[in-house]
């Protein structure tokens, strides 16, 4: 066969191949145009692995920090991920920020496996899925400026701010977030705690991404301040069309922001729902116990709330219960939750009766159980 044959016979096929590339991208983006969620996560798990000796180290076991978990993520809005100490959220939270590397399960962005990703894709995308820390006082580095704090991240993605622009996107950001422009040249320990926060959120906002996953971001401050900056997170959801990932240990607090929310037990998601569907209509015994410990302003509901006092501590995730990972600790336990894992569904007998308890509940025997009553 001539030379140019071939040629022009493998034009012909990268051509092809280009052609293919540039339809499968335009196939996700429409997925994503036509409501597809911005993050779905399945079967999501991190297993640490626990060793034993010094020098020859030998693997005895793992952790199973977070043991398959499921959930979408939405555009514009927020999903609230709550439980308590120990269940796995900021490990959830560090692998959706590619801080820490899934041992198994995906993460699509916008219908794209992350994992799977290198260089400028991987790159692009950490770019859109930013984080903001649990505690301002030492997420901060202390020997740097605000200015450097929050102009760090064009380091690395200097396309988005060339150095000639950065002071002036940081002054802006610091005006954005609330605080005043000129304190650009001071360092963090010349704020308070709810201002350290904004600085930290400021940070995330630098890239401006479309994801900000925040680790118990309000749970180092007091009380009033906490709403400050709820409200501040809120606005600039607005302002910057953004999806929030929003991790707490304390439902009340998740209520406030949350449009969705998923209750974590021991590395796995036992419900998920709308705000109303979980704090109205739990069916879930975790959740219900959750609420039952939730702070109520109004006396005479606090006098009308049943409470449910949950024995023992959560298990190690070394070594989980079988069967249902919160069965331990459950007032409704029987032996089938021993033997049989229960699946994160929509119960049988509340399926297609249109009623708020027809959600996803991890539970053999999932039950409406009012815990709060309404106004
Ligand atoms: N690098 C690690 N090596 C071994 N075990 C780890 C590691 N990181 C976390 N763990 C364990 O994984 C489990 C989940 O931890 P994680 O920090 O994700 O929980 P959390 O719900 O965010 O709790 P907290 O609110 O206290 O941070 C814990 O038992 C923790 O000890």
């Amino acid at each position: 066969m001539h030379r140019d044959e071939h040629g022009s016979r493998r034009e012909a096929r990268r051509e092809g191949r280009e052609a293919e590339r540039l339809m499968s991208e335009a196939h996700q983006k429409n997925a994503y145009a036509a409501g597809e969620p911005i993050l779905e996560v399945r079967g999501l798990a991190k297993h640490f692995p626990l060793t034993q000796g010094v020098v020859l180290k030998r693997q005895v076991g793992a952790v199973k920090a977070v043991d398959g978990v499921d959930f979408d993520l939405r555009g514009g809005e927020t999903l609230g991920i709550v439980g308590e100490s120990g269940c796995g959220k900021s490990t959830v939270a560090k692998m959706l920020v590619h801080l820490e590397e899934p041992t198994g399960g995906t993460i699509r962005y916008k219908g794209e496996d992350i994992a799977k990703l290198s260089g400028r894709a991987l790159k692009a995308v950490r770019r859109n899925i930013q984080m903001v820390f649990q505690d301002p006082y030492t997420s901060l580095n202390p020997r740097m400026t605000v200015g450097d704090i929050i102009g760090e991240p064009y380091d690395i993605h200097p396309e988005v701010a060339p150095k000639g622009d950065r002071r002036k996107r940081v002054q802006e950001l610091l005006d954005v977030v609330g605080l005043n422009p000129e304190y650009i040249n001071r360092y963090p320990h010349q704020f308070s705690g709810g201002q350290r926060q904004r600085i930290g959120i400021a940070r995330g906002l630098a890239l401006r991404p479309e994801i900000i996953v925040a680790d118990e971001p309000v749970s180092a401050l007091d009380v009033s301040v906490q709403a400050q900056v709820i409200n501040l997170m809120e606005r600039l959801q607005q302002e910057f069309d953004l999806s929030y990932v929003f991790i707490a240990h304390d439902l009340s607090i998740v209520r406030h922001i949350s449009d969705r929310v998923a209750v974590m037990y021991l590395g796995r998601v036992v419900e998920t729902g709308t705000d109303e569907q979980i704090y109205e209509h739990p069916t879930h015994p975790y959740t219900q116990a959750l609420l039952s410990a939730v702070p109520v302003p109004d006396p005479s509901r606090r006098e009308h709330r049943e409470r449910i006092i949950l024995t023992g501590d959560v298990p190690s995730p070394a070594n989980p219960p079988s069967g249902c990972h919160f069965r331990t600790r459950c007032f409704k336990a029987q032996e089938k939750c021993a033997v049989e894992d229960p699946v994160l569904a929509v119960p049988e007998w509340f399926k297609g009766r249109g009623v708020p308890a027809e959600h996803p509940s991890a539970c053999h025997f999932a039950e409406e159980k009012r815990i709060v009553p309404t106004e």
